[in-house]
């Protein structure tokens, strides 16, 4: 790579501290001009995009979280207030609950129990890692992302005796996803067991009017902060599904904000050659061929930084991965996104990624800035911050030798600032590549049919139980059991279900273990 051409795609924004360096993707010199009318195009429904046209046909729905930072854009006068009225109520909130004026049943509220799942955890759980100081944060958080009850029980034991002074916080756009309102129902039984309510100690973030706004109402809670049917899960980071845990954990949310939107501008720019977000959707395009044929590595080398690759999984693969685009063909788009941290990474599958099978490219995310002070020397002249930026570099160059490419993004820190910034980036990437390859990037189809088929599963599990129930003693084979209630095509699912239900403590089902492994029968005790 030369250095001519490195200057040629090196991108500084001096105003952000912030640099994109797209040298190291091999595209031929013609490339970007070639795409200039497909980005323009891009560039154009993403200004109609912010404008409020309904840019989420099959939902019909505006997709508004580019507002979020910048109010004023949005397009009634509504719709202003309720984004600053709610920005204004989160602050108030966490203003109160850090004074103790409002408190839980032991005193001032010193823990955050967040309950929720994709959207609803992701972006919390990146932020929490990126700019949490457990020791000086006015509140330590904790995560129910699951209906994992083990997993549930790991963090309330973290809780014991904590509960009292600990505020839920119930996350959930639609209201309705189970995972989540089971998280909810254990921490309402785990607070009941402890001989405390839990209306006093949790808050609902929640589209108005539903489930689980109601049932917040209804049991006494003390607030609740809106989800609007325009903001998609993945990118209401900077909703209140973002900005409530942040601003209760005393993290600078105006800070937050204020790097989202001066992002937003930089990547608002016309001249597509000047604006970072256009640039990396048209890489993106250039590295998959536009059909996925890559896979995006995420290398930020900075621990504080390692859950971002999480946050993208969700906001790329969910937006990006659609069986059809918007004209109705069948196009199986998306890109594959992994990654952790370097250096670690690199001592693990970094040896692939060298010297393997050729089927990613790589972001490097570099960080200016160390740490906050002066660092030893942990050799004569160096600092870790020396090791880790030449493992950076080293890591890229051994890539580039070898033809694998990559895109470094530069940033000054690891601040509200910068992560606000980050956020910003690839939700706009996303929604120009959304564009380049004629797919909707705000709606999300195929995570239906796996809930449907979850909630079959539990109408089945019922008739399994009722059909055992009503002949209690009597042992039963998977493929008896399936014959006798008329679903044969359904045995595994049958097995699978009796299988678990006998692993666990809550109903007299039994066990007896056969050879080979379908001759095993399940009763009902008497
Ligand atoms: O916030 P919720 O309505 O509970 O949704 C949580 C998540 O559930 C779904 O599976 C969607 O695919 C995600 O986009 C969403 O973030």
């Amino acid at each position: 790579m030369s250095w001519d051409r490195f200057k040629q795609h090196y991108l500084f924004i001096e105003t952000l501290d912030f640099a994109l360096d797209i040298s190291r993707m091999d595209f031929a010199d013609d490339y970007l001009e070639v795409m200039k009318p497909k980005i323009d195009q891009a560039i154009i429904a993403m200004e109609e995009l912010e404008g409020g046209a309904i840019a989420n046909p099959d939902e019909n729905r505006m997709v508004g979280h580019y507002w979020l930072r910048d109010a004023s854009l949005a397009p009634t006068p509504e719709l202003k207030k309720e984004i600053s009225d709610c920005e204004s109520a989160i602050k108030a909130f966490a203003a109160k609950i850090h004074s103790g004026e409002i408190k839980g049943s032991d005193g001032k509220f010193e823990h955050l129990l967040c309950i929720g799942i994709g959207g609803s955890a992701l972006g919390p759980e990146f932020v929490n890692q990126a700019l949490g100081n457990p020791t000086n944060d006015p509140m330590t958080i904790h995560f129910f992302d699951n209906t994992d009850p083990n997993g549930m029980d790991k963090v309330l034991a973290q809780l014991k005796g904590k509960l009292g002074k600990t505020l839920a916080v119930v996350t959930s756009k639609s209201g309705g996803t189970p995972e989540t309102r089971n998280g909810m129902v254990e921490a309402e039984n785990a607070w009941t067991k402890a001989g405390l309510k839990f209306g006093p100690h949790a808050v609902a973030v929640t589209g108005l009017g539903s489930k689980l706004d109601k049932h917040a109402v209804a049991e006494g809670w003390l607030t609740r902060f809106p989800m609007w049917d325009w903001v998609g899960g993945r990118t209401s980071e900077l909703a209140a599904v973002g900005l409530v845990p942040a601003a209760l954990s005393g993290f600078d949310i105006d800070a937050m904000l204020k790097g989202a939107k001066e992002m937003d501008a930089v990547t608002r720019v016309k001249d597509f050659r000047q604006n970072p977000a256009a640039l990396m959707a048209l890489m993106w395009f250039y590295a998959t061929d536009g059909v996925g044929k890559k896979d995006m590595v995420i290398l930020p080398y900075k621990d504080r930084l390692e859950l971002f690759s999480r946050y993208l999984q969700q906001l790329v693969m969910e937006s990006l991965g659609k069986e059809l685009d918007l004209d109705g063909n069948t196009v199986h788009q998306g890109i594959a996104v992994y990654g952790n941290k370097g250096s670690t990474d690199q001592h693990a599958y970094v040896q692939q990624l060298r010297d393997g099978v050729l089927n990613f490219f790589a972001t490097f995310i570099e960080v200016h800035t160390d740490r906050a002070g002066e660092s030893p020397f942990v050799e004569e002249k160096f600092t870790s911050g020396d090791f880790l930026q030449g493992l950076l570099l080293g890591t890229r160059d051994a890539l580039y030798e070898k033809g694998r490419e990559s895109i470094t993004i530069s940033v000054r820190d690891v601040s509200a600032h910068t992560i606000g910034m980050l956020i910003a980036l690839y939700e706009r990437a996303v929604g120009f590549y959304g564009s380049l390859v004629n797919v909707n990037a705000y709606h999300q189809p195929g995570v239906e049919a796996g809930k449907k088929a979850a909630a079959s599963t539990l109408e089945l599990r019922q008739q399994i139980l009722d059909a055992l129930s009503a002949k209690p003693g009597e042992a039963f084979t998977a493929e008896q059991l399936a014959s006798e209630l008329g679903l044969v095509s359904k045995t595994e699912l049958i097995f699978k279900l009796l299988e678990h239900m006998a692993a666990n403590q809550n109903r007299p089902l039994r066990k007896l273990i056969g050879d080979p492994f379908y001759e095993s029968k399940y009763l009902m005790e008497q």
